[in-house]
């Protein structure tokens, strides 16, 4: 992408976008899983978001955001956030997850589980893990590092971990009650599910980046709306600065 314009890099830039995911959610446990993830959460806490619940990335709420690298910091500990009480709250439906998954298809179905054939996989990775009732207990949202159709693929993903909108999957096309999948931050752009039957929608273009470039490395159509496409906010100074101060090693540089 061309950002030779921008005095901004791109890891600042997707932060900033993947924040949005999370403004003005309300007292709601967020999880950002990675780097870029993890210190939008942060960012989102300490500008729009000031009620939101984040954890230390193990095991304990905390009342500030942790600086990423920095465990020789003494949070202030809010309670625990063990499996029992995680499973508690997700199950409730208020937590908003954003994850980082190897394939996702035009319906938001996602996989971290294996690619290729089931029985015989090319790579195996996580398993479903919690994708599955994450998926149709909470929102969910999604950053990629990488926009091409290797992730976005052009089926459906090899195996369906997080559950989508792909009515074919239900009996009788009825779709989980609390299926809700928001927000797609990827290198180029941000995507939404708001086209039509939740087609997967352009919503911003990074600067430098056009349409076709998007739907060239995407496996299937986006839908474009009619309007200009807006470009993806820049971070602020203060949003900056507050990421600066959450990611001090740099380590966004590296995602
Ligand atoms: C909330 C919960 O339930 S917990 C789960 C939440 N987890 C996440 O959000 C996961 C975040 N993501 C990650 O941690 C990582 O992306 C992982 C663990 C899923 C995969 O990480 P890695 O093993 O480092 O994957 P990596 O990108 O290096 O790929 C390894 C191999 O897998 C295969 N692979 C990975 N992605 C793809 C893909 N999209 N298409 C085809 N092959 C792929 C390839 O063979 C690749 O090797 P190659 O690049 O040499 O061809
Ligand atoms: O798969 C896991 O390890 C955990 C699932 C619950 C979660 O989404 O945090």
């Amino acid at each position: 992408m061309n950002m030779s314009n921008s005095s901004h890099p791109l890891s600042e830039l997707m932060i900033t976008a993947c924040a949005e995911a999370w403004r003005d959610a309300g007292e709601i446990m967020v999880t950002g899983i990675g780097p870029i993830p993890r210190i939008a959460a942060g960012l989102a806490k300490h500008t729009f978001s000031p009620a939101i619940q984040i954890t230390d990335g193990e095991a304990w709420y905390t009342s500030e955001p942790l600086p990423l690298g920095q465990s020789h910091q003494q949070p202030v500990y809010e309670g625990p956030a063990n499996y029992d009480r995680v499973f508690s709250t997700l199950w409730s439906g208020k937590r908003h997850a954003m994850v980082t998954p190897v394939q996702i298809d035009r319906y938001g179905q996602a996989n971290i589980s294996v690619i290729g054939d089931h029985k015989k996989p090319r790579t195996a990775m996580l398993g479903v893990r919690g994708f599955p009732g994450n998926s149709i207990c909470h929102p969910n949202s999604f950053f990629f590092p990488k926009h091409n159709k290797r992730v976005f693929v052009e089926g459906e993903v090899d195996f369906v971990c997080m559950a989508g909108y792909n009515p074919d999957r239900y009996p009788r096309g009825q779709m989980p009650k609390g299926l809700d999948l928001r927000l797609i931050v990827t290198e180029l752009c941000v995507l939404d599910f708001g086209g039509t039957h939740h087609s997967i929608r352009i919503r911003s273009l990074h600067p430098g980046v056009t349409f076709d470039e998007v739907q060239d490395n995407t496996g299937f159509p986006v839908t474009c709306p009619s309007a200009p496409i807006p470009t993806t906010c820049m971070p602020t100074p203060e949003q900056l600065a507050i990421i600066s101060q959450l990611d001090p090693e740099e380590k966004r540089k590296r995602s």
